[in-house]
């Protein structure tokens, strides 16, 4: 699956984004599948907006984005949410975890959202285990620290099947090791689905060997 932006700009940030050079916004862009992708911005340039407009969440730009070869506008309510259930999957920067429902519930209600689950309840485990996040998943959401919360969103986002796995500064909250533990992870899912990602981060980084690199 393939995703392209073509003069993309955010309307509210037009004048402030057309004073500096961007390799994405207002330019062609193809992000071909299976590639690693990394966006490089400093706070406030727009990475969380461009990573909304990517989900297809938050609509105020110019320009156009196709994935498989069709605008998002033109795509309806049901493939939309196809496309959210098999094709994309996101960390948010917010982490947007359910704070009354624990840890394990957060995992469990987006793995068991399609009617053949891509990921065993085992392999959620494992999963934790490898991120250190066992001992929480009977804890309430919002009882986690920031840490925890983000690995818990990342198992999360793993949980489901994707062609396209897009992060806001996944790795924020996290130390070096456990950076490195979710790396490694998030890695090893996509190349065993064959899928691509699109990470944003603030500053360089050596947690994935990137397929392209460019700046926002
Ligand atoms: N709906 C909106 N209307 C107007 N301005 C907005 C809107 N949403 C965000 N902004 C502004 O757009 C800019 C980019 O915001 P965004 O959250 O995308 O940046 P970011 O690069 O993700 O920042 P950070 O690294 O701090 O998370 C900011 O200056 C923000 O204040």
């Amino acid at each position: 699956m393939e995703i392209q932006l073509s003069q993309l700009m955010p309307i509210p940030l037009r004048d402030k984004l057309s004073q500096r050079k961007s390799d994405i916004w207002n330019e062609e862009v193809t992000f071909r599948p299976g590639t690693f992708v990394k966006i490089k911005a400093p706070s406030g340039s727009g990475k969380t907006t461009l990573i909304h407009y990517l989900y297809n969440i938050r609509f105020d730009y110019t320009g156009q984005i196709r994935v498989d070869n069709k605008p998002w506008p033109d795509h309806s309510k049901n493939e939309i949410a196809g496309i959210r259930q098999q094709h994309i999957s996101i960390i948010f920067q917010d982490l947007r975890l359910f704070g009354q429902l624990s840890a394990s519930e957060n995992i469990e209600l987006k793995r068991v959202m399609i009617p053949q689950p891509y990921c065993s309840a085992d392999k959620v485990k494992e999963m934790a285990a490898r991120l250190n996040v066992t001992h929480v998943l009977q804890q309430s959401g919002k009882t986690l620290s920031y840490g925890e919360r983000q690995r818990i969103a990342i198992i999360r986002a793993l949980s489901q099947p994707f062609k396209w796995l897009l992060m806001d500064e996944p790795f924020s909250h996290l130390d070096a090791e456990n950076a490195r533990l979710a790396a490694e992870l998030i890695a090893e899912e996509c190349k065993s689905r064959q899928a691509g990602f699109i990470l944003t981060d603030l500053d360089d980084d050596q947690h994935f060997a990137y397929d392209v690199k460019l700046q926002l």
